[in-house]
């Protein structure tokens, strides 16, 4: 590869502020992250399934190889890499870069979770059985893990040869455990193909429901049928992908405009979080129930559709708000709320779901992923480490966006911030 661009050299900032505790934050994490999903997996299938035990059970590194998992993994990559090829759906443009360029992006996630339903359909009416993912879990997280720590020395290596502006403005310290950790390029491309944006969608997130697909079906071979809480596990979740790939068409700039997207760069962080740590962390209640079935009166699991349907709402008319407020503040759906001016022609919403907290988004996110763990009962600790850990993240990742937002609008933000006081939950915090 030839070095592009020698105008532009790529100087290491080394004041830049470094997130998630900087260096050790980038020692820590690439080693405890992993071994979190290992427990985790190893604890749910134990009959105690303590999160508090001690010394942790980790499994054995024979339980950790199946020569299948690798086949599946890439089989499952170049399946949706294929389908994200496919001249299906639209191109949109993504935010302008600093060289004043814009990237087009496909949005056909939808119809990818489409075909791969279709297809996994055709496999289990052709017998394939599904639910041996449960015994194959350990090794495809095993394998997602190796995977992703090669992908990001692959990416970390490569945007060595690519013009200062495609870095991101974060990544580029000069550290290399740092930069590796929470990655220098910001938009990595092959071709037109974007590594990032296809990862943040697709493998993973569709990964998740087919994983959760296999411990229904392995539920079934161990008891006939799937129980109550097990399909509204699975339906809810199926429901927040979906409601995620469907969106990414209606309003694009929902994905487009994240700060994934548009101020990370990627690295481990973004790729072990993508293709690992959602496809085997986030569907832990399933596995779980595999192991541990609970009993669900009709009237707990009303509750709990309730709650589930409640956090979806606000989830979705608050992010659709926004959307529809950056898309066109003069429709009617949002040209009567109340605003306020900032300094870069942008105007804020004060009223309407953003004037109840700063993030209403994030309080619809976690009262839906409340409504995935108590299916579960509460018996166990385990079900609910969804629940802590999204907590923990949503309000690392507010803190994160009030920096960037406090840079960006100044004095608004500040006027914002004392006008709607709360930030996620009203009265609370
Ligand atoms: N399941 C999971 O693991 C995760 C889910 N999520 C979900 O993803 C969704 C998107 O979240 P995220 O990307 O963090 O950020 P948000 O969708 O909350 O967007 C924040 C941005 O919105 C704009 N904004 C903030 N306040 C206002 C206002 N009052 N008026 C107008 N614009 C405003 C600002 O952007 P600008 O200045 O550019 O307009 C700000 O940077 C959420 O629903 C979240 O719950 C997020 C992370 C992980
Ligand atoms: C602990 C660790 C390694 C964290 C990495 C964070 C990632 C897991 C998350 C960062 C932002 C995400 C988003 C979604 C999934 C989780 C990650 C990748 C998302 C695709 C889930 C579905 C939503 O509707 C969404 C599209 C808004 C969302 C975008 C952000």
């Amino acid at each position: 590869m030839k070095r592009k661009s020698q105008g532009l050299k790529q100087r290491p900032s080394h004041d830049t502020e470094r997130e998630f505790g900087g260096t050790l934050g980038a020692l820590c994490i690439p080693v405890l992250l992993p071994l979190t999903v290992m427990f985790l997996i190893g604890v749910s299938r134990s009959p105690e399934a303590s999160l508090l035990q001690w010394p942790p059970a980790l499994p054995s590194t024979d339980q950790l190889w199946d020569p299948l998992a690798p086949v599946l993994l890439l089989g499952w990559i170049s399946l949706h890499a294929l389908l994200y090829v496919l001249p299906l759906g639209k191109l949109s443009e993504g935010l302008v870069l600093r060289n004043g360029t814009r990237l087009k992006y496909p949005i056909n996630g939808f119809h990818s979770l489409c075909i791969s339903g279709m297809l996994l359909m055709l496999l289990l009416g052709l017998g394939a059985p599904l639910g041996s993912l449960f015994e194959l879990l350990l090794p495809l997280a095993a394998c997602a893990i190796a995977g992703s720590y090669l992908f990001s020395l692959y990416l970390y290596i490569r945007s060595f040869w690519v013009p200062s502006h495609a870095l991101a403005l974060g990544g580029n310290t000069g550290n290399p455990l740092y930069d590796f950790f929470i990655g220098r390029e910001l938009n990595p491309r092959i071709g037109n193909f974007d590594l990032k944006y296809f990862c943040e969608l697709r493998p993973g997130l569709i990964g998740w429901v087919v994983i959760n697909l296999g411990m229904l079906m392995k539920e079934v071979e161990l008891r006939g049928s799937p129980s109550l809480a097990m399909i509204l596990v699975n339906s809810f979740q199926l429901l927040y992908v979906a409601d995620a790939l469907w969106n990414e068409d209606i309003s694009k700039e929902a994905v487009l405009t994240t700060m994934d997207i548009v101020h990370d760069g990627f690295g481990f962080m973004l790729v072990f979080g993508d293709l690992a740590w959602v496809p085997f962390t986030y569907g832990m209640q399933a596995a779980f129930l595999v192991v541990h079935p609970q009993a669900l009166s009709s009237l707990g699991a009303a509750a709990i559709i309730a709650l589930n349907g409640v956090g979806y709402y606000v989830f979705r008319k608050s992010n659709s708000q926004k959307n529809q407020f950056r898309r066109d503040p003069t429709h009617p759906s949002v040209a009567r709320l109340e605003t306020i001016a900032t300094a870069t022609g942008k105007r804020l919403l004060v009223s309407g779901w953003w004037g109840l907290v700063r993030h209403p988004n994030y309080l619809g996110d976690l009262l839906m992923a409340l409504a995935w763990s108590l299916p579960c009962g509460f018996s166990h600790l385990l079900p609910y480490f969804y629940v802590i850990y999204f907590a923990v993240l949503l309000i690392h990742r507010e803190d994160r966006d009030e920096r960037q937002c406090r840079a960006k609008y100044g004095l608004a933000w500040d006027t914002y911030c004392q006008r709607v006081p709360y930030r996620i939950f009203p009265y609370v915090y």
